[in-house]
Order: C-alpha cells, then structure tokens, then sequence
C-alpha cells in the first residue's frame, strides 16, 4: 500500500539533499534525478517541497516521462490535503 504524507511533511524536502514533489496528488523523491533531468535541475527545484503538477503539464511531458515517474513514487497526498486534481 502507498505510504500517506501529509503536505506538512512534504514542504520540509526542499533542499537538493532531498527534493520530494506532488503530482496529480502522488510524491515523488526526485533527489536522483536532479541532474538527469532533462528538463533541467531548476524546474524541478521550483517545485521542491510543492506542487508541480501544474508545471509539469504545461511542460506536455512525454509517455516516457510519466513512465519515469513511477520510478520515483514514494507515495500519496493525504485526503485532507488534496486539491481537486487538473487533468488528464
Ligand atoms: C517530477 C518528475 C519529472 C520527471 C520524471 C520529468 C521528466 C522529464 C523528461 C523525461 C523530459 C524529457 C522530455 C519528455 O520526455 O517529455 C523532461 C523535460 C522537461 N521537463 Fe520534466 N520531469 C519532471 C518534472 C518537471 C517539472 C515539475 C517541471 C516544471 C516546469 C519540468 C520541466 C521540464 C521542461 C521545461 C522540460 C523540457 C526540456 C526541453 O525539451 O528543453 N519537469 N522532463
């Protein structure tokens, strides 16, 4: 079962030692991925410890992209604080 984090918790990984962000309300440890991203180190760490999913859509990030994705999955958004989810 996906492991519940509050937003609280989520907003204190915001230093390049340990980078999580939200997606479409699931985190993701992209501390690994800084320097591979392709889309650079920067975009993501304008997101780290937030919510990036408005970010990464308007990007249009690829199929492969939301495939890497899962790879980085540490787990999801508690209920209280979700938002209304954007598509897809
Ligand atoms: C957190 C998980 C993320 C992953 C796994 C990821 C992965 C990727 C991948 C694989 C690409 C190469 C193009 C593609 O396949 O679509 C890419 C490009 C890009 N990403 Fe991300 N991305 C993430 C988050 C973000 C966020 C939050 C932003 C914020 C704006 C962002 C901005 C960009 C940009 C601007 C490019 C375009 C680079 C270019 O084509 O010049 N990404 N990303």
């Amino acid at each position: 079962m996906a492991r519940v984090i509050s937003l609280e918790e989520v907003k204190k990984h915001r230093r390049k030692s340990s980078v999580w962000i939200i997606i479409h309300n699931d985190i993701y440890d992209v501390s690994k991925f800084l320097e591979e991203h392709p889309g650079g180190e920067d975009a993501l760490m304008d997101y780290a410890g937030k919510d990036g999913t408005q970010g990464f859509e308007d990007v249009g990030h690829s199929d492969d992209a939301r495939e890497l994705l899962k790879k980085f999955k540490i787990g999801t958004l508690s209920p209280e604080d979700r938002t209304k989810d954007i598509t897809p």
